[in-house]
């Protein structure tokens, strides 16, 4: 599905991803860990063409994406969801979805409003489809936040640190929500620091620290790894 060859971004003299390679079959779901400031979310940012890569390849369903814009890559299917929920806030949760079905995602009308009924009722948003995306609780903003990113019919689907600041029963409907998105055959990568919620879900888990990938592996491996213990969760071993 994806493949990153030797990726690096610099901003000035500051290396923020450092010769990234990695590889994510499809339909799998990979978590990205690492302490903050590790380069998590300017990795998504190369992925979908938010940035451009400094150097290295990114491949994407088999072709070379590297100098695609953002827009030709939503529509090959990457979809994203931002650590902070950016709704047209003037909107309504359904206008919000059809706007990212339409535009994103490019359905024609009738075919968008089905589909974003549908995602309305996977994401648990039906109830407040007529609300003002600015007058949401949090959770709601992080549902609408999926929810946008689903519109827009991924195949990749890019969650960054969606489950941040829920509380358990809300972090748990969250998760049971994502789980549902992966067993229906979509390919997820999860930027996520509430571990319990994200090591429930993937399958792979890949360790960034100073823009390096220093680990990559069964969660269970790289979370009992001492360079991670040390590095990430700051614990001596
Ligand atoms: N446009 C930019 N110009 C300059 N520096 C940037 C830019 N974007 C990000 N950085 C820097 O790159 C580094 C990595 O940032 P990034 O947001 O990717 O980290 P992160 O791992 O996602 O962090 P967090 O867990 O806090 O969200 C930081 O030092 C940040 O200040």
């Amino acid at each position: 599905m994806l493949t990153l060859d030797t990726v690096s971004k610099s901003f000035g003299a500051l290396t923020v991803t450092d010769g990234v390679s990695l590889s994510v079959p499809k339909g799998q779901a990979l978590g990205i860990i690492g302490p903050n400031g590790a380069g998590k979310s300017t990795l998504f940012n190369l992925i979908t063409g938010n940035l451009m890569v400094s150097s290295g390849r990114i491949e994407l369903m088999g072709r070379d994406v590297t100098r695609l814009p953002a827009m030709t890559r939503v529509r090959m299917g990457v979809g994203r969801s931002f650590q902070i929920p950016q709704p047209f806030e003037g909107l309504t949760v359904f206008e919000n979805l059809l706007t990212a079905a339409r535009f994103g995602g490019a359905a024609a009308h009738d075919r968008a409003v089905h589909d974003c009924a549908e995602i309305l009722r996977e994401t648990g948003m039906l109830p407040r489809a007529n609300q003002l995306a600015g007058e949401l609780s949090l959770l709601d903003r992080k549902r609408l936040e999926l929810a946008r990113a689903l519109a827009t019919g991924p195949e990749l689907l890019l969650l960054d640190e969606i489950a941040g600041g829920l509380t358990e029963g809300e972090c748990r409907a969250l998760v049971d929500t994502i789980r549902t998105i992966h067993a229906g055959g979509t390919t997820i990568i999860w930027i996520e620091h509430v571990l319990h919620a994200l090591t429930s879900v993937v399958e792979r888990l890949a360790v960034l620290d100073f823009g390096r990938l220093i680990g990559v592996g069964e969660p269970e491996d790289i979370m009992a790894s001492r360079e991670v213990r040390e590095i990430y969760l700051g614990i001596e071993v």
